[in-house]
C-alpha cells in the first residue's frame, strides 16, 4: 500500500496496520474506509490502487462525553442510550448524546461523500473500535441515504474486530524471516 502522508513516520502504526488489516479481507475493487471508533476516532480512505489517501481525526465518543462533562459547568456525563436519535433533542443528556451521535456520523459522511464524488465510485465502509456500537445504525442510516440518492443503492457497513491484528499478522507473514 501507498501511504500519500506527507511524512509517513507521522501516521500512527495502528492506523496503517488497521488498514493493511481490511486489504487482506476485501479485493481492492473499489475504494474502502476504515473507521476506528477508539479513544480518537479515525477515518481512513484507500483508493482502488491501494493507496492510502489520507484520513480525519477527532475526539472519540468517549472523550466527546466527558470533555463536555468536565469543560462546562452545568453539563452531566451523558450515557448514549442507543435508541433512535430525534432530530430535535429536548432534553440536557438527549441533547449531548444525539449531538454526539450527529458530530461523529457528519465528520463520517462529509468523507464519505468527498470519496464517492472525487473517485466516482460509492466506498465500502469498515469499522472497528470499543465505541462503534452507539454510532452504527445511524451512520448506516445516513451511507444507505447518501448512496441511493448519488445511485450507488444500499451498501451494508462491514464490521471488523480487529483489523489491526490482522494487519500485524499479515506483516509478519510477509517478513523475510517468516
Ligand atoms: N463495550 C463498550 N461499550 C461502549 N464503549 C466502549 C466499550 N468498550 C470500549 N469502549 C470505548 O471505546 C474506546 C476505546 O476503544 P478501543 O477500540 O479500545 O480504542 P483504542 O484503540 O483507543 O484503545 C473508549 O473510549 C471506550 O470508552
Ligand atoms: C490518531 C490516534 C491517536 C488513534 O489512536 P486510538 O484512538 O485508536 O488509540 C493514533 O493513531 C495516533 O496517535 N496517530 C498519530 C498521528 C497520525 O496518525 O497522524
Amino acid at each position: 500500500m501507498k501511504n500519500c502522508y506527507l511524512n509517513p513516520a507521522e501516521l500512527g502504526p495502528d492506523r496503517w496496520l488497521g488498514m493493511l488489516g481490511v486489504l487482506t479481507r476485501q479485493p481492492i475493487d473499489r475504494p474502502l474506509m476504515l473507521v476506528s471508533f477508539g479513544t480518537a476516532t479515525t477515518v481512513d480512505t484507500i483508493d482502488d490502487h491501494e493507496t492510502f489517501l489520507g484520513g480525519l481525526i477527532f475526539p472519540g465518543v468517549s472523550m466527546m462525553q466527558t470533555s463536555l462533562g468536565a469543560g462546562t459547568a452545568r453539563l452531566p456525563i451523558a450515557p448514549m442510550p442507543g435508541q433512535m436519535w430525534p432530530p430535535f433533542p429536548q432534553g440536557t443528556q438527549a441533547a449531548i448524546a444525539t449531538g454526539i451521535v450527529a458530530a461523529q456520523t457528519g465528520a463520517i459522511m462529509r468523507q464519505w461523500q468527498q470519496v464517492a464524488e472525487h473517485l466516482g465510485q460509492a466506498p465500502l465502509v469498515f469499522v472497528t473500535g470499543g465505541a462503534r456500537a452507539a454510532i452504527l445504525p445511524e451512520l448506516q442510516a445516513r451511507i444507505d441515504a447518501f448512496s441511493v440518492d448519488m445511485g450507488f443503492g444500499t451498501i451494508p457497513i462491514i464490521e471488523c474486530e480487529s483489523p489491526v491484528l490482522d494487519g500485524l499478522r499479515a506483516v509478519a507473514q510477509h517478513s523475510p524471516d517468516a
